[in-house]
């Protein structure tokens, strides 16, 4: 990895998101799907992932998700329960509740919060399968109380027409049964929009690679989507006192997701930083998906020399990164500081994966420097709220003539009339009802 200074640092995202030629494919996919409908569908799915399918064989049966537990480990399915349970617990304290203020003239104000019907989760699984991946999309949607949640996952590596059996028990465990064997950005724009087989969802959640992330931004107003949570990144702040090997494995764990995942360490040792370097490049040579890893951290990766840790803050606060792990001496002092960064893990023994697959946050995290305004899915990414307005004739009386003023002020004589018209005539006695 290369050792450069903060000044030498270019932030990838100055340029485009995605090159010009994956932004003009992503279109033309969405396009293609709005118009086409399965056909689209089903001629991309052979295109991208080389399975044939037919429309009928697009949705998973029951049949085949009963079959994927003969198919894993039965440690699996005991980690992935443990995990289900972490998940809960954590995203259970997120729930909200209607509420309503009754102020003493009788005016009623408040909040009412009510599930999406349908929404749709985006499972990655073209250059690994994400089982852990259901988990956080779908257990903060059960909270929420969503009726209806559908799943698209591609077909397995290697153009089967089947899903790893991995992430169909992890769904099964999580009581998903609406999937359907689609990936990438014909299967965002399917959820949007609809085809004959998939009926158009309210909003879609879920991390992808590049292609799942500018599709997601392409549909987005049509539908909601929960943030750009595209390929993965971590950021380490690490002081003198680090472990150079636990930091170069920490970055790979990131890396070896995807060519254009990215994985940087920003600290003021040069120290530490030639170590890490060295590391990175011993790690790599013994990880089953180096040729992945050394993309990234070519590509995408850095060592960055700070003149101290507050420099560093300010460079971490620029990146706004998914990941932040931040090992220094005293990392509960530093996180105060920390403005912009998806999801914050504390100290030596808090290494990336034990958020990634168990802990209890969702690892569903925005990229790309959008954790400046969005955050992590959680359970608030299913609701929606209507807000509820109960004026008592106490009210109007004392608040109309300010309403009416504002009206007026802004050319809107209609809007001052319909409060007018009530004033008037309860100024000639009312309408007799009484009511307050
Ligand atoms: N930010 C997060 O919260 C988060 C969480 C988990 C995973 N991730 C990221 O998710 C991604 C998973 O990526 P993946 O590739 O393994 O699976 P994926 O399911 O996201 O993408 C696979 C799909 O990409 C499409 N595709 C591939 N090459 C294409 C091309 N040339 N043109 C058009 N479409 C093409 C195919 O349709 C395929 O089905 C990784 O980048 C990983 O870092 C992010
Ligand atoms: N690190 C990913 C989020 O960027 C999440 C994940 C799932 N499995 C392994 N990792
Ligand atoms: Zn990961």
């Amino acid at each position: 990895m290369k050792i450069q200074s903060s000044k030498e640092f270019k932030l990838q995202r100055e340029v485009e998101y995605g090159t010009p030629e994956q932004n003009k494919a992503v279109r033309e996919i969405v396009a293609g799907i709005k118009q086409e409908g399965d056909a689209a569908l089903l001629r991309y799915t052979e295109r991208f992932d080389g399975a044939v399918l037919t429309p009928a064989q697009l949705r998973v049966t029951p049949e085949e998700l009963e079959a994927a537990y003969g198919r894993v480990e039965e440690s699996f399915v005991t980690a992935i329960r443990a995990a289900a349970v972490n998940i809960r617990a954590f995203h259970a304290r997120q729930k909200r509740n209607s509420w309503m203020d009754l102020q003493p003239d009788g005016t009623v104000l408040g909040q009412i919060i009510r599930p999406l019907k349908r929404v749709g989760v985006y499972v990655p699984g073209g250059k690994a399968a994400y089982p852990s991946s259901v988990l956080m999309n779908v257990i903060p949607a059960q909270i929420a109380g969503v009726p209806e949640i559908v799943m698209v996952t591609p077909p397995s590596t290697g153009g089967s027409e089947g899903i790893d059996p991995y992430i169909l028990v992890a769904a099964a465990e999580a009581g998903v049964h609406e999937i359907y064997r689609v990936g990438g950005a014909q299967a965002i724009a399917a959820l949007a929009f609809g085809t004959e087989s998939i009926v158009p969802v309210d909003k879609i959640c879920g991390p992808g690679n590049i292609y799942v992330a500018l599709a997601k931004r392409e549909v987005y107003g049509a539908v909601d989507i929960d943030s750009i949570a595209g390929p993965s990144e971590i950021v380490v702040l690490a002081d003198d006192t680090a472990e150079a090997a636990y930091i170069a494995a920490d970055l790979l764990s990131q890396a070896e997701h995807d060519e254009m995942a990215s994985a940087i360490l920003v600290t003021p040792s040069q120290r530490l930083a030639e170590e890490v370097a060295a590391e990175v490049e011993r790690q790599l040579l013994t990880l089953p998906r180096e040729t992945i890893a050394r993309a990234s951290v070519e590509n995408y990766g850095a060592i960055i020399v700070v003149e101290s840790l507050n420099e560093g803050i300010s460079v971490v606060n620029r990146l706004a990164p998914e990941h932040l792990e931040i090992v220094v001496n005293d990392p509960m002092a530093l996180t105060g500081a920390i403005e912009n960064a998806g999801a914050i893990f504390l100290g030596p023994y808090s290494s990336e994966p034990v958020g990634d697959y168990f802990a209890g946050p969702n690892h569903i995290i925005p990229t790309n420097g959008t954790a400046r305004f969005s955050s992590p899915v959680d359970v608030d990414d299913f609701i929606k709220k209507s807000s509820l307005i109960y004026y008592s004739k106490e009210a109007l009386l004392r608040d109309g003539a300010a309403i009416m003023e504002l009206a007026r002020r802004e050319g809107l004589e209609g809007h001052a009339r319909a409060i007018e018209i009530r004033l008037e005539k309860e100024a000639k006695g009312g309408d007799g009802n009484g009511e307050q």
